[in-house]
């Protein structure tokens, strides 16, 4: 076998030197020297032909005793003589054709190369019929040339047969398109082809000449319609595809043709060119109340806030600054503040000027005082940078100065610098400016007093500057803008909930979508799927935020599976990222196919939270997602859910996703009506929550108090149940309208399950509205590894039972793999979203079909309603940290947490154990254990192999079970050499 390869790798290098030498072979020679004598037996001819005269003795002429005219000689006075005779003045082109015929039989072609039996056939046909009609044309319509016939003998004799029939006319018309017909056979040019040629330049040519008329440059009329479709899709079809595609284009055809996809005919151009694509513009998204609530908050402020005028007065000169600044009526209003009041001030700023964004938290949250917040958004990238650095820059320094300027009054006179810094900081900004004016305020005080009197020190004014550097020392500790700190003294909203001004606005986006482009989309789409013999049509095409949605009508016979497999081909040849195929369109009898657009658009969390879908939903649990690929908002009720998988890979947006249905909730839920247990093994996707009032404990980072608060919530969900079943309802809505229906019919109801001695009141409490109770656990893996099956178990058992109790569980975890989403979780977590994801099984971890590794990332999600199989795109919304941060101030602004302390401090204990529950490492102990026990006691060796041998048990048996001896300490831990000491004392015999 190996010889064989051998050689014929040997026979082939052979070949490869044989053919690159310059010598001919010995075929072909002979072809070249036939070649060469071809050449020369038409240039002989050419000669002779042309120098042909009638009076040489020829075949047709005899003459005796004269010169031979013929430049070739008496040879090529005969031969001339007989191809005028024969052919007529058709003889001319002879040479020509015996060159041609010469080159094309003998040129020097690939051994390989096929002969096609059927085009040479043709192509000798076609040759004769066109001498035959060519000569008989000649005959009819041209002049004899000496005393030949013009068409030869072949054509008297074609003329005479057909002209007593036909009539001279008829004849003509007749050898005319018989002449065509040689031609195409001979050529292979197909006429219509050429007639669209002619066509196509002609057009062009009186275009160019109107315009040249008209004295305009390069403006096409009616080409410009074709033009850029042609350009921009022909290159990238192959002619066939090209054929193929234009063949599909008429429906009856494509339904008739489905097994012959290649061999289809070519159909019209025209009908391509014109073909219009469905394309479905999005509806720009109603932003009504959005805009709405910024327009009206800025015409009310720009009436109060003169400040704001100054920002609106982006173009104005530093002078003009600097002088709106003096002229603000703030500054003297300072000037004649109270010493107590400067006092106050200094401690409230000092406190509050802690947080870098502790300025643009307080614009938020006091929409009527400060600036206006919907400008603020807007030129937010830049102010907070900027904040934060001048809170850097400035505030630390002052401090500084300040420090020993008012413990002492030696150091007065410095104070006086602030002057050419302020005159410094105005012309930086409007943050500055007012930064200083506090500053100067601060600062004026004690030196007016100072002046006014070298005289001995006033006591009301060294306590107050006692008073002041002790805070100021304090602050000054305290005061590391890079530190997160717990602010206090935030003024309470007017409004019940939070508004729309505190989240991003983003600018008017222009959403402009390029039909022409769209359209040679979906014909290269159809060209494509042609070129791997799928015949689908595009019907529909949906353009969206992120994604573009083309629909395709499959030919009958295509299956979807098909195009499913194709996905990643089809990404490659359309130049896509990914492309989605959406198997079945719910409704629709269409397959779908999603390409990322070029340029994609950010939606951002105020988009979908404005929206009406939103802000007419009345659940308290409704949560946002995004926006569905035709730009509307997707909203789901977690109530309904009733639990969520957020699966992806890390960076896909799972954190953004999760902080979403938060803040969503935050915008329609109370304290009263949702609370939150947030687990976050990450600390710190969720600790910036810690101190909104919805909190039923403070953010659980540590992996115990996580399993603990799971515990309590399954003790909850068990105390609700029978409250529940005490009132007879179904759920925690029928509970609470109950509660609320009896205290309206002055029949409060108490507390059913109170016994005597649960408290030190004298009578059952009475009951409360019970609150949605809310558990998020990002990174949910962490969990799941660290404590184990305890934690899966616990999750089952909320997430079976809970939903009508009102407890709620939003799970998330980067890692979609099976020990983590086991079967148990899954079974009783219907809804799932699934993020970007690498393989597609992940993708079926999470949500039991493949396509979220087709996904774009960036928030990119596919959405599994519960009880549904069809997962829905949706383009996640956006919230900044800025956004999380501002809502969660203004809800901190409104009240604190009231933290539950048993919830992650309940200690397993069995008085606490829940009903069915069994104490940790119970269910664990085998069944053998206390036989190993007794055995291990009495023999007093703990060896793994000594058990194995004694029960008749497998290796890993018999060491779990001795392993739980050591966690009992019956035995010690292996020594050095393996050996387990028994620690247990030896039964004590009983003698008698
Ligand atoms: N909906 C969205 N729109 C635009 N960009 C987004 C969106 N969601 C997330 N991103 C971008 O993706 C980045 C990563 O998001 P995120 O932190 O939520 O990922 P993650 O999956 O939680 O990652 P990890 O598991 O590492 O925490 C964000 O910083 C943001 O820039």
């Amino acid at each position: 076998m190996f010889n064989e390869n051998k050689k014929k790798v040997a026979t082939i290098i052979k070949t490869g030197e044989a053919s690159s030498s310059p010598r001919l072979n010995g075929t072909q020679r002979l072809k070249e020297c036939v070649l060469i004598l071809a050449v020369l037996v038409s240039i002989f001819c050419t000669v002779a032909l042309f120098t042909f005269n009638p009076a040489d003795p020829s075949w047709s002429q005899t003459a005796w005793g004269m010169d031979i005219q013929n430049s070739a000689g008496i040879v090529g006075a005969w031969v001339a003589d007989t191809l005028f005779f024969t052919f007529g003045s058709l003889a001319y082109p002879i040479p020509l054709i015996v060159t041609a015929v010469a080159w094309i039989f003998l040129r020097n072609r690939d051994q390989e190369e096929p002969i096609d039996l059927m085009i040479w056939g043709t192509r000798l046909l076609g040759l004769t019929v066109l001498i035959l009609t060519s000569c008989a044309l000649a005959d009819l319509n041209f002049d004899d040339i000496w005393y030949f016939s013009s068409g030869g003998v072949i054509g008297d004799v074609l003329t005479s047969l057909a002209v007593p029939t036909l009539n001279v006319l008829g004849t003509t018309l007749v050898l005319l398109f018989v002449w065509g017909a040689g031609f195409t056979l001979l050529t292979g040019v197909s006429w219509l082809a050429m007639v669209e040629w002619i066509g196509d330049y002609s057009i062009r040519l009186v275009t160019a000449l109107v315009n040249k008329l008209r004295g305009e440059k390069e403006e096409n009329i009616s080409a410009i319609v074709a033009q850029p479709q042609e350009e921009a899709v022909e290159p990238m079809f192959t002619s066939e595809s090209a054929s193929r595609r234009d063949s599909f284009e008429n429906d009856g055809l494509a339904q008739n043709e489905v097994s012959h996809p290649v061999e289809e005919p070519l159909s019209d151009k025209e009908a391509k060119q014109t073909r219009h694509f469905n394309i479905h513009m999005p509806e720009v998204a109603p932003k009504v109340e959005a805009s709405a609530v910024s327009l009206g908050f800025q015409a009310d402020k720009s009436f109060d806030e003169p400040v704001n005028e100054r920002e609106h007065s982006l173009s104005a000169t530093i002078e003009q600054l600097e002088q709106a600044a003096l002229n603000d009526e703030d500054l003297p209003h300072y000037q004649e503040q109270t010493i107590e009041d400067i006092e106050n001030r200094q401690l409230e700023d000092s406190e509050v000027s802690a947080m870098p964004w502790a300025q643009e938290s307080e614009e938020h949250i006091y929409p009527d005082t400060q600036e206006n917040p919907a400008l603020e958004h807007e030129l937010e990238p830049v102010l907070s940078s900027r904040h934060l650095d001048h809170v850097v820059e400035d505030v630390e320094p002052n401090l500084e100065q300040q420090e020993p300027t008012i413990s002492t009054f030696d150091v007065i006179d410095d104070l006086e610098e602030p002057e050419p810094h302020q005159s410094e900081s105005n012309s930086e900004s409007q943050f500055v400016d007012s930064d200083v004016e506090k500053f100067e305020e601060v600062t004026e005080s004690p030196l007016i007093d100072s002046d006014l009197a070298e005289q001995p020190v006033d006591e009301d004014v060294d306590a107050f500057q006692s008073l002041v550097s002790d805070a100021q020392a304090n602050a000054a500790g305290k005061q590391n803008p890079f530190l997160v700190q717990k602010e206090s003294f935030l003024p309470m909203p007017a409004e019940p909930l939070p508004t729309l001004e505190l989240l991003y606005h983003p600018e008017k986006r222009e959403n402009f979508i390029d039909r022409e482009a769209l359209e040679n989309i979906a014909r290269l789409v159809e060209a494509k799927l042609a070129d791997y013999k799928i015949k689908a049509r595009v019907v529909d095409i949906f353009p969206g935020p992120v994604i573009t949605r083309f629909e395709l009508d499959l030919a009958p016979g295509v299956k979807v599976s098909r195009i499913s497999s194709l996905s990643m081909d089809l990404a490659r040849s359309l130049s896509a990222i990914a492309v989605r195929v959406v198997e079945v369109i719910p409704g629709k009898p269409y397959v779908g196919l999603e390409l990322p657009n070029v340029s994609r658009q950010t939606v951002f969390f105020s988009d979908v939270v404005s929206s009406p879908t939103f802000t007419e939903a009345v659940s308290p649990t409704t949560v946002v997602l995004g926006q569905d690929i035709a730009g509307d908002a997707v909203i789901a009720d977690l109530a309904k859910m009733p639990h969520v998988l957020v699966a992806g890979t890390t960076g896909s947006g799972k954190s953004v996703g999760v902080n979403v249905m938060i803040l969503s909730m935050l915008y329609k839920a109370s304290p009263e009506e949702v609370r939150f247990i947030m687990i976050d093994p990450k600390m710190l996707e969720l600790s910036i929550y810690e101190g909104i009032p919805h909190l039923l404990t403070e953010v659980v980072t540590d992996m115990k108090d996580a399993s603990n608060s799971l515990r309590w919530c399954v003790g909850e969900m068990e105390r609700r149940y029978k409250l529940m079943s005490a009132l007879g309802v179904r759920n925690v809505k029928g509970f609470n309208d109950k509660l609320k229906m009896a205290a309206e019919a002055g029949h409060p109801i108490h507390d059913p399950l109170w016994r005597e001695g649960d408290s030190m009141d004298p009578e059952p409490p009475l009951l409360e509205k019970l609150p949605y109770i809310v558990v998020i656990i990002d990174e949910f893996a962490d969990l799941m590894m660290v404590v184990g099956k305890k934690v899966e178990e616990l999750i089952a058992r909320l997430a079976q039972k809970a939903r009508a109790a009102g407890i709620h569980l939003i799970l998330a975890t980067q890692r979609p793999s099976v020990d983590v989403i086991t079967g148990l979780i899954k079974a009783n977590i219907p809804t799932r979203v699934a993020f970007t994801v690498s393989t597609k099984t992940d993708s079926r971890t999470i949500l039991d079909q493949g396509g979220a590794e087709s996904l774009l990332g960036m928030g990119d999600m596919l959405y599994l309603p519960s009880g549904s199989s069809h997962t829905i795109r949706v383009h996640g919304a956006f919230a900044s940290d800025d956004d999380v941060h501002a809502v969660v101030n203004n809800w901190k602004a409104r009240g604190r947490p009231n933290y539950i302390d048993e919830i992650t401090n309940g200690d397993q204990t069995p008085e606490t154990l829940l009903p069915g529950e069994k104490m940790e490492g119970d269910e664990e102990r085998d069944a053998l254990f206390d036989q190993v026990v007794e055995h291990v006691v009495e023999s007093r060796r703990g060896s793994v192999s000594g058990v194995q041998r004694k029960f008749k048990i497998g290796y890993n048996r018999a060491a779990r079970i001795v392993e739980q001896l050591e966690a009992q300490g019956i035995v010690s831990a292996p020594g050095h050499n393996g050996n387990r000491e028994v620690l247990a004392p030896a039964p004590t015999r009983d003698m008698n």
